[in-house]
């Protein structure tokens, strides 16, 4: 499986994280190369990762057996026409797009009927804990193993029935290490107020964030319940978690995960 050429069009953050978690999984760096319209960044690229680089979309595409769409979807409809105007056999390729929001019709009338994987990974893919939901359209078992091969890396991968469902991912896993980000560097914020220099505190919250995540993931015990083993009677925590409680915190996620829903949803009819 590792002998498809892959080429990432367009080298930013997400491109970034999923290259690092296909080399770091062992993915053959000669066989991935990343274009984009500016330089730098495909500078970073080739020194850290040591895979090949083009500041044309076409070439990397014509290269390419697997197309990666990683521009925002703003610039998706200008960069897949051409794409297409440049180098049409790229057309019998199979394609998978990083993009929020843009719905499998939508590259449809820009490149015909194309193979088409909607992946949705998130930022930490950079640390193989990510996760990435994935919904096929017209793609043979095959092509599909491959994908789920291509981003093993990453983390986990979650293979979709619908495709609405895309935009669920969004809000649970794509989006959400912003929201995990917030909440600690609000609790950065605070230990800083109560004297703890920026680095302590940013460590002592990222290191308590991350033994929560993995005493859940390792734990049979729902997260209420993991939360009620910290809460003593009459505690400290309880204060504080009854303090989040009444400022609304559950209703406050469920407002932001809709949000992001409804952001996705907006985006698919205004582009
Ligand atoms: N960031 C995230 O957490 C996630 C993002 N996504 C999706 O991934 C996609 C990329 O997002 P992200 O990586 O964050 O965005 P970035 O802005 O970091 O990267 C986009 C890249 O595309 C390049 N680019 C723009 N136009 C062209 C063009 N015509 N030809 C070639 N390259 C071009 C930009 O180049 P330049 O450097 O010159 O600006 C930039 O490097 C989006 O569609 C987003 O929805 C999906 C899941 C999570
Ligand atoms: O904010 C965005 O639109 C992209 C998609 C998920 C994470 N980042």
């Amino acid at each position: 499986m590792n002998d498809n050429r892959v080429a990432f069009i367009g080298a930013g953050n997400m491109a970034r994280c999923v290259i690092a978690a296909m080399v770091k999984a062992g993915y053959p760096k000669d066989n991935i190369m990343a274009a984009n319209r500016s330089e730098p960044k495909l500078l970073a690229l080739a020194a850290d990762f040591g895979i090949h680089t083009s500041l044309s979309n076409a070439d990397a595409a014509t290269w390419a057996d697997v197309i990666v769409l990683a521009v925002k979807p703003q610039m998706m409809q200008d960069v897949c026409q051409q794409l297409l105007a440049d180098a049409p056999e790229a057309a019998d390729k199979l394609f998978v797009t990083l993009a929020a929001g843009l719905p499998v019709t939508h590259y449809e009338q820009w490149l015909g009927p194309i193979r088409l994987v909607r992946a949705m990974p998130n930022t930490p893919s950079l640390v193989a804990l990510g996760v990435t939901g994935l919904y096929p359209s017209r793609c043979s078992n095959y092509e599909k193993a491959f994908v789920d091969h291509m981003f093993s890396g990453t983390g986990m991968t979650v293979w979709l029935e619908e495709e609405h469902e895309i935009n669920h991912i969004i809000a649970v896993t794509g989006s959400s290490p912003a929201y995990f980000f917030y909440f600690m560097q609000a609790m950065q914020q605070k230990a800083e107020q109560l004297g703890f220099s920026s680095e302590q505190a940013k460590a002592m919250v990222a290191q308590t964030a991350l033994g929560a995540a993995t005493m859940a993931l390792q734990s049979e015990h729902s997260f209420a319940e993991l939360r009620a083993q910290v809460t003593s009677k009459g505690g400290t925590t309880h204060e504080a978690v009854s303090s989040l409680a009444t400022a609304g915190l559950e209703s406050i996620i469920d407002n932001a995960m809709q949000a992001a829903i409804n952001r996705a949803e907006d985006m698919a009819k205004s582009i």
